[in-house]
């Protein structure tokens, strides 16, 4: 069977979820890095794959698949061992309702085009101030559903979009995570999980020398 090919950027919480979903699922893929500072999403070969000209895009069993969540729920479907969604239906409204929360609320916001579109000088303090509003909401929720990960005792699509998000407001958008224990304890349970370790952005071959991990 033909190997999927992911279209990624190391540092982008979208192709950080389905990293570590092919990787919890055991699923080998090739990479194929776009450099989103340099604009190559844009470039009309990349548009052509994904005319939103934003990463992630994966190629599988013979389609090209984009939006992340599509892509993470078509994965569930086609390869549903180690599942990522609870067979419990309010277990599963709830890693839903956290995943639209984190997919379409908080990250859309503080994405690259639009910090871009706000003027140079406003862009720190208007990342940190949504990052920190939608950190402020998604602590509450998790405040209701948390066990050991977002929704239980079990790794779900929440944890999978949680933690880019929780990575991007720790070290890049400077927000106080201290304000934030229960997404702080599940973000470090996360990534003693090995599927989490090898999908960080420290670790991808797109990453630059200076933030290289290999431990
Ligand atoms: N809803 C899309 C969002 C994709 C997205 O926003 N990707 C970001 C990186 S996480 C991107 O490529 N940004 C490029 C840009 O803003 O120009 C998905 O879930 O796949």
């Amino acid at each position: 069977m033909e190997v999927p090919t992911l279209y990624t950027y190391y540092r982008s919480s979208c192709s950080w979820r389905i990293r570590t979903t092919l990787n919890w699922k055991e699923i080998g893929y090739e990479t194929i890095p776009i450099n989103l500072l340099e604009d190559e999403q844009k470039t009309l070969e990349y548009t052509s794959i994904n005319p939103f000209q934003v990463v992630p895009a994966l190629k599988i069993d013979g389609v090209a698949l984009t939006q992340s969540i599509a892509i993470l729920e078509y994965l569930e479907e086609t390869r549903p061992e180690k599942p990522l969604l609870p067979k419990d239906p309010i277990k599963r409204a709830l890693v839903r309702s956290l995943v639209q929360a984190i997919v379409g609320d908080a990250q859309p916001i503080t994405n690259l085009r639009v910090r871009k579109y706000v003027e140079e000088t406003r862009r720190d303090e208007w990342t940190n101030y949504w990052a920190t509003f939608s950190f402020q909401r998604i602590e509450a929720l998790l405040a209701a559903t948390a066990g050991e990960y977002c929704v239980g005792d079990e790794v779900t699509f929440a944890d999978i979009c949680l933690i880019p998000q929780a990575y991007n407001a720790a070290h890049r958008f400077k927000v106080d995570m201290s304000n934030f224990p229960i997404i702080q304890r599940i973000y470090n349970k996360c990534l003693e999980l090995n599927a989490f370790k090898m999908a960080h952005p420290h670790r991808q071959i797109d990453c630059p020398d200076e933030f290289k991990e290999n431990k």
